[in-house]
């Protein structure tokens, strides 16, 4: 027999749980999903051991990979309720006639057959069960064949209590019953008024009505529980020490609920004498229940059910023992999912399978022996106290499907029972009544439903007594006071929600004003971040300003260039010209003097007939060269006196067009200078008062002041008992606010300094640059001033020496006398002309000397040439050297000055000019041979010298402005 226990004067050492696995075959259901059977069961019974195959294995590795689970009893399909009931029950029922307290429960997923366990088939054929008929009716019947056959007095009752989504409802109570009163669950240890087993003292012969439980038998019961625990005597003082020993066992327990027993309140306890009444009531109690058609289950119950059967049992004479068999149908857990289950069977569904959690944590608690058992976390477990871990002989029935489809519920099932397995009991004898009181309870108990009778026979609309009746009143009122109590709470916890409302929308608000701040610090940070592009515009075009310039530059250099080369090239054509221009007048000179040669040699032949011709033609010769001198002086004067102030004029014009070019340009660079200079100092400006010393740092604090202040208030206002700690909290994230802040922002400081900074190196030296230009353009305007003056004054001064020089040349020639007057007023002449041919010696002599002097002209000639072309070469020299080379970023101010100088051509033109008038004339007494000596040519080359002073000046400015400039760059 399964579950037996060793007995010493009444008590029984600690007991496992008896733990047995049903299970059932496949249902309809089951087949119909073709779900293949994965637990492995022997048909009817005769293992402790079932498998299960969740892998879909199959031969051997299916019995390798399966999940085995030990308990004390499997029982397979082929079990009969019968065999169940003999197997598991009825041990268990024989300990309840001895006077333990048992219970049995069937546990399992739903639809595995835990009713049909448990009640089966409860109705009666020809007053027999049926061969379905499960263990209560059995019992019940086992209970009065039992009770028949022994000759003692007891009394039997009932209760069926139902846990249904956590309310308790008693089911053998009728809902119209103007009776019938909330359950409560109640701590007989805790409760003064609770009554444990206390009933009606009636025996079998004497009560066979079904009667409720009435408040006189709990202040009995509470009596007498006060006597025994004070070990005081009973009225015929004679049980007293055996009720205080069943006591003392009692407390020996230590524990709380080991020694409680758990009672509900206003359960009624029906009175029954036979089994049949038995049956009757449990099946008005099962019309009750609450059942429903499921997915998985027809007739699926909603709710924990306990079929209570007291036996009040004499022993010892006068006193009555007390047990209790217990009969717990669970109802089953189920996947939601899986059952289909929605509204109301959903929640049924959500509240059993939460209830039997607690249960699964309870029996794991008890089997791990944790100190504490989570018994009050659920009215099903507090119900099941005693029976778990309690002092109740108690025996478990897991019922398990055998198909695929539940597997994994299956599992749970078996994991549970396993565990519960290990779960021990101290199973003891129940607590005994006195005879006398007992009797004494079920006479108040009689009088009051006679009082109750007698008040419905003569009081229209009254059916029971008064006491009844002020009772009643009385837990009225205390349920008034307890709604009360209740609506005072729901007040309560209101307002707090609506403190908590009114809070969090303050939060709310401080969480806005917070999330507005940061914005208004992006957008502050966004500006800055514009005002730094806006600046590196600036930057952009200051340096497209410069290359625009350094294009400009690089241009002007071109048109210099090119202007050297066509000077270059016009220098050649000078060249050229004047060579070939002397060859020819060289040609021109010899080809005279061979025609003189030959002219003398045929004068001397036949002098005499020429003299006259000669004369003539000397006078001739003199008149054409008096006319040519005329010509030429009037052509030499007209020149001068016409190219020079032109040459002045233009060179002068030339020059303020420079000055004027270098003015401009010079006021543009200046403007430009003071532009970028005045630029320059706003943005250091900027940057040293402004950029990112905006004090941010304080703005952030006020900003985070500001939001501590918000928090604060609100903080106080909502939590005055934690302001403390708020105050810690808020000071903690303040500093790290500000802290994180202080972080980021000298980051983001830091980040774009490193950005910033060669930016700002390379720009502080492009302003040096700029500073070095303008001093160097100062430099240059103050530098170029003093030989542009000079240069000015020196034109001048030529110009006035040369018109000086004009006016004596015409004051000169005004005084000479012309050859032919001369020639005509001379009678010597005439008269000595005649003795001209004594005086031959003396005219070849002249004619030679005329050839001689024919001769230097042409050596001068040639040495004209050679100085013109080595001044010519002096010039290229020059102006070679004076070019600047390598001209860069300044080169401009240089090409500019290079415009001061455009007559330097035209001035040496002259040169050449007056030099060509010069070896024109072939005569020696020609006042231009004598004018080589002239103040005219002197100053002429006094100019050319000074110019080609002013010139070297220039030169040597402009040198040393651009050694200055390439050392700047
Ligand atoms: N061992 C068995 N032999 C024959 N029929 C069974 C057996 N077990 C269960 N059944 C049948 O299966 C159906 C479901 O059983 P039952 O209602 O007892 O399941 P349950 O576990 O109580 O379900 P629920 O938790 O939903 O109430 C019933 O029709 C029942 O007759």
């Amino acid at each position: 027999m399964v579950g037996s226990s060793r007995e010493s004067d009444g008590t029984v050492e600690e007991l496992n749980i008896t733990v047995a696995v049903r299970c059932r075959g496949r249902n309809e259901r089951e087949i119909k999903a073709k779900s293949s059977v994965v637990v492995s069961v022997p048909d009817v019974t005769g293992s402790n051991e079932v498998s299960i195959n969740t892998t879909g294995d199959v031969g051997i590795a299916a019995q390798i990979n399966s999940k085995t689970y030990t308990v004390d009893e499997v029982f397979g399909p082929s079990a009969t309720q019968s065999l169940i009931f003999h197997r598991i029950a009825e041990p268990l029922f024989a300990d309840f006639i001895k006077g333990y307290n048992c219970t049995v429960l069937v546990y399992g997923m739903t639809s595995t057959g835990k009713t049909y366990t448990m009640t089966g088939d409860e109705k009666l054929y020809d007053g027999e069960l049926s061969e379905s008929a499960g263990i209560i009716p059995r019992v019940l019947f086992k209970l009065f064949e039992s009770l028949d056959v022994q000759n003692e007095d007891y009394v039997v009752k009932c209760s069926f209590v139902e846990l249904y989504n956590e309310e308790l409802k008693d089911l053998l109570s009728d809902s119209q019953d103007f009776s019938s009163r909330k359950l409560r669950i109640f701590d007989s240890s805790t409760v003064n008024g609770s009554a444990m087993s206390m009933s009606n003292n009636s025996s079998r012969k004497s009560s066979r009505n079904n009667s409720p439980r009435s408040s006189s038998e709990l202040s009995t019961a509470s009596f007498m529980r006060k006597r025994w625990k004070t070990n005081m005597p009973t009225s015929n003082g004679s049980a007293g020490s055996s009720v205080s020993n069943g006591n003392s066992n009692r407390n020996q327990q230590g524990s709380q609920d080991q020694n409680a027993g758990i009672y509900i309140q206003n359960l009624q306890d029906f009175h029954i004498t036979t089994a049949k009444e038995g049956i009757k009531l449990l099946q008005k109690g099962l019309k009750h229940r609450q059942v429903a058609t499921t997915k998985m289950n027809d007739f699926s119950s909603r709710s924990h059910t306990i079929f209570t059967i007291t036996l009040y049992k004499e022993c010892h004479g006068e006193l009555f023992r007390v047990s209790k068999m217990n009969l717990v149908d669970l109802a089953g857990s189920e996947n939601i999912s899986r059952s289909g289950a929605q509204h109301q069977r959903a929640k049924e569904a959500g509240s059993i399978n939460q209830s039997l959690l607690t249960l699964g944590r309870v029996i794991n608690s008890l089997a791990d022996k944790s100190l504490h058992v989570p018994f009050r976390e659920s009215k099903l477990t507090r119900l099941l106290q005693d029976s778990l871990g309690g002092n109740t002989k108690t025996a478990l029935i897991a019922t398990i499907s055998p198909a695929k489809i539940n597997s994994e519920e299956t599992c749970s099932t078996l994991q549970y029972a396993s565990k519960a397995k290990n779960i021990k009991n101290k199973p003891q004898l129940g607590s005994v009544i006195m005879k006398d009181i007992l009797v004494k309870s079920i006479t108040a108990e009689l009088a009051k439903i006679k009082a109750d009778l007698l008040s419905t026979k003569t009081r229209e609309g009254i059916y029971m007594s008064q006491d009844n009746y002020k009772e009643l009143t009385n837990d009225l009122d205390s349920y008034r006071t307890e709604v009360q109590e209740y609506k005072r709470a729901i007040e309560t916890l209101t307002s707090q929600n609506t403190l908590l409302l009114k809070d969090k929308k303050a939060s709310n608000e401080v969480n806005d004003l917070q999330r507005i701040k940061i914005q208004n610090m992006q957008d502050s940070i966004s500006e800055l971040h514009a005002r730094i592009d806006r600046q590196n515009r600036r930057e952009q075009n200051l340096v497209n300003t410069a290359a625009t310039l350094r294009t400009t530059l690089n241009t002007m250099q071109n048109i210099l260039n090119e202007r050297e080369k066509k000077e270059k090239d016009l220098k050649e054509n000078i060249n050229r010209l004047i060579a070939s221009d002397f060859s020819q007048v060289r040609q021109m000179i010899d080809k005279n003097f061979q025609e003189i040669q030959n002219n003398m040699k045929l004068e001397s032949d036949g002098m005499q007939p020429n003299i006259d011709s000669i004369k003539e033609e000397i006078r001739t010769l003199l008149e054409t060269a008096q006319k040519h001198t005329d010509d030429m002086y009037k052509d030499c004067v007209e020149k001068v006196s016409g190219e020079l102030p032109a040459l002045y004029e233009a060179a002068s014009e030339r020059i303020t067009e420079v000055e004027a070019m270098v003015g401009k340009c010079y006021r543009d660079l200046s403007e430009n200078l003071s532009d970028a200079s005045e630029e320059y100092n706003n943005f250091k400006q900027y940057l040293n008062d402004h950029f990112f010393k905006n004090n941010h740092e304080e703005l952030l604090a006020s900003h985070v002041d500001r939001a501590y202040h918000h928090i604060q208030a609100s903080g106080e206002e909502m939590f005055k008992k934690f302001k403390e700690m708020m105050d810690n909290y808020l000071e903690n994230n303040k500093h790290l606010m500000l802290n994180s802040l202080r972080t980021a922002t000298s980051d983001v400081i830091e980040k774009e300094m490193q950005l910033f900074e060669p930016q700002k190196d390379k720009w502080e030296k492009s302003f040096k640059y700029i500073n070095n230009c303008d001093a160097l353009n100062i430099a240059l305007q103050k530098d170029i001033k003093p030989p542009l003056s000079n240069f000015r004054s020196t034109l001048q001064t030529s110009r006035d020496m040369i018109e000086q020089t004009v006016v004596k040349v015409k004051e000169r020639m005004n005084d000479h006398e012309s050859p032919r007057s001369m020639l005509s007023k001379n009678q010597t002449f005439n008269h000595e002309f005649s003795g001209l041919l004594n005086k031959e010696n003396q005219l070849q002599e002249g004619l030679k000397k005329s050839l001689q002097f024919t001769d230097a002209y042409g050596n001068a000639l040639d040495q004209l040439q050679a100085s013109i072309s080595s001044a010519v070469r002096d010039d290229n020299q020059a102006t070679d050297k004076s070019r600047p080379e390598n001209i860069d970023g300044v080169l401009r101010r240089i090409d500019e000055q290079n415009v001061l100088y455009p007559d330097r051509s035209p001035l040496k033109r002259a040169s050449f000019k007056v030099n060509k008038s010069e070896r024109s004339s072939p005569n020696k007494s020609s006042p231009i041979k004598a004018s080589s000596h002239s103040p005219c040519k002197t100053q002429l080359n006094l100019a050319r010298v000074t110019y080609k002073r002013s010139y070297t000046d220039l030169d040597g400015i402009l040198d040393d402005n651009q050694s200055k400039v390439s050392r700047h760059h």
